[in-house]
């Protein structure tokens, strides 16, 4: 059954970009992506995206309204759509049962309800939203309980997995597209549609149909996996700084080794993103409600390997600049979780700005993506601070990398912005307070270089050797 139109409920960082691809590739189907934000329709609708992402302004602006729309009419879009993507956010829950670890499904549930509501005609509907192991059932049982006569439902799931900074080329080029679906004929059926729209730029034989419960699963243990890579390769980064080996040796050494592959070996001062620790910490929280405690530890181990990673190089950056930051001035290069993106959840320069700011230093941020607001923000967030007041007296935020950096006693790189490889050190050397100190949270810069202007550097899984200071030696008198 070829599709016709196409409903999103969700114009998020997900919602927004994948839409785009398929409306680019499917000039055939109508897609409208639904948001209740007025604002972020708004911006989708305008010449300043809600998001940056490469290559994604072209994409929007080569289908915006020939067969891509933005709306906040939700319920128009559903009641003419054929197959409708859940793509809501799924954040941790801050209250109740399961706080902290449990993903909240209430915008989930609100959308299903909302179809559920207003649907006059049968309906595919897919979870696209990253969510616990059968939550299509949920889906399922709110939309059957209010079925309307000769209204038929099948739920699938198809995970995304699309990373930020990348995204449009891996929705264009994916490893995989993932699709659960139920075993019956209603189900293959549905299976098939959604093949369908994925078979006009990805070959057949990358579209893995499973069922329903093995696609939710394999989301989060795809994330679960990668994130363990990165906490593995930072706990060896921490017996590096130990000992005196190299973690980008060590992990180009194992890298090699093809069963280990040499991905997602970059030692870090922490993954950040809204995914990772929250895509983790569900999948604690589904081994302790299925009663398997040790399992539940195991991937615990993951998260608070990243919480010590971050706390460890704050306490560098304290011990180096001679136990006392109080009053220093700090500057934070980089505030994104990564680069190429302006998102900046769950980013480590956020913990990592805490922990200064708990130490009193004064603290100036360059990020060339982020904007100021979004900064203050997530400084200001009750999980973050106590004491906003603190943050506005003490963080200052610059557009300027150069005027951030005169004055300071050290520079913080957070994110890997390729901008940061490039700046002029000998010119930033020259205005910072002496001794000038870099901490490298990237492992990105040329720190020989660095120390050769004069730098005082750390970074992540090496000590890095001085050079002596070269003196004349005193002639031997016997
Ligand atoms: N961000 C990523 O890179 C990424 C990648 C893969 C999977 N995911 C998963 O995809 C899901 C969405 O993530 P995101 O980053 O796009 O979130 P997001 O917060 O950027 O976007 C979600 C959007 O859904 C809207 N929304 C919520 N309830 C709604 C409702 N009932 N009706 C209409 N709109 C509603 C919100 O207003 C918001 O704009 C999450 O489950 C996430 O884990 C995210
Ligand atoms: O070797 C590495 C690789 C990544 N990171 C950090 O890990 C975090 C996450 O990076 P990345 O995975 O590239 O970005 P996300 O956009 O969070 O994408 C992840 O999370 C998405 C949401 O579920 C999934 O769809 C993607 O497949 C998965 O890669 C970032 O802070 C990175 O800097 C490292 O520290 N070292």
């Amino acid at each position: 059954m070829p599709i016709k139109r196409i409903c999103c409920i969700g114009a998020g960082y997900v919602g927004g970009p994948s839409c785009a691809v398929i409306a680019s590739k499917c000039p055939d189907v109508q897609v409208t992506v639904v948001d209740l934000s007025e604002e972020r329709i708004r911006q989708w609708n305008s010449d300043h995206l809600p998001l940056y992402e490469p290559q994604l302004d072209d994409v929007v602006k080569s289908c915006r309204e020939r067969n891509l729309w933005f709306s906040t009419d939700v319920d128009k879009a559903i009641i003419e759509a054929e197959l409708i993507f859940i793509c809501v956010n799924t954040p941790t829950k801050l209250f109740g049962i399961g706080k902290g670890r449990a993903a909240d499904l209430k915008y989930i549930e609100s959308a299903a309800r909302r179809i559920a509501t207003v649907a006059k005609s049968s309906k595919i509907v897919v979870e696209k939203s990253t969510v616990p192991v059968k939550a299509a059932e949920s889906i399922t049982n709110i939309l059957q309980a209010n079925v309307k006569p000769g209204v038929k439902y099948q739920v699938l799931s198809n995970p995304e997995f699309l990373a930020e900074g990348t995204a449009i080329s891996d929705l264009v080029s994916p490893d995989r597209v993932l699709i659960g679906g139920e075993k019956t004929d209603q189900g293959r059926e549905a299976v098939e549609a959604l093949c369908w729209i994925y078979e006009h730029w990805i070959p057949k034989e990358q579209i893995i149909v499973m069922n329903t419960w093995s696609s939710e699963l394999s989301k989060l243990a795809a994330n679960a996996f990668l994130a363990q890579r990165i906490s593995s390769i930072n706990a060896i980064s921490a017996i590096c700084e130990a000992t005196g080996a190299d973690v980008s040796e060590v992990a180009g050494a194992i890298g090699t080794d093809s069963r280990i592959g040499s991905k997602f070996l970059k030692a870090s001062v922490g993954f950040g993103g809204s995914c990772f620790q929250k895509d983790v910490l569900n999948l604690v929280y589904l081994c302790e409600c299925l009663n398997l405690p040790e399992a539940a530890a195991y991937w615990q181990q993951v998260v608070d390997i990243n919480d010590y990673q971050r706390k460890r190089f704050a306490l560098r950056i304290v011990e180096s600049l001679f136990n006392t930051v109080t009053d220093k001035n700090i500057t934070i290069l980089g505030f994104a979780f990564k680069k190429d993106t302006g998102d900046t959840r769950e980013s480590a320069a956020i913990y990592l700005s805490k922990y200064l700011l708990d130490e009193e230093a004064k603290i100036r941020i360059y990020d060339p993506k982020v904007e100021k607001e979004q900064m203050l923000r997530e400084l200001t967030s009750p999980m973050i601070s106590d004491n906003p007041d603190r943050v506005s007296k003490l963080v200052t935020i610059y557009d300027d990398v150069y005027e951030a950096a005169k004055g300071s006693h050290a520079l913080v790189l957070c994110t890997e912005w390729d901008e940061f490889k490039t700046l002029d050190y000998k010119r930033i050397y020259a205005d910072m307070l002496k001794p000038a100190f870099i901490f490298d949270g990237r492992i990105i810069l040329d720190h020989e270089a660095l120390m050769e202007i004069g730098f005082h550097v750390e970074t992540i899984g090496k000590r890095l050797t001085r050079k002596p200071v070269h003196r004349p030696i005193a002639p031997c008198t016997q």
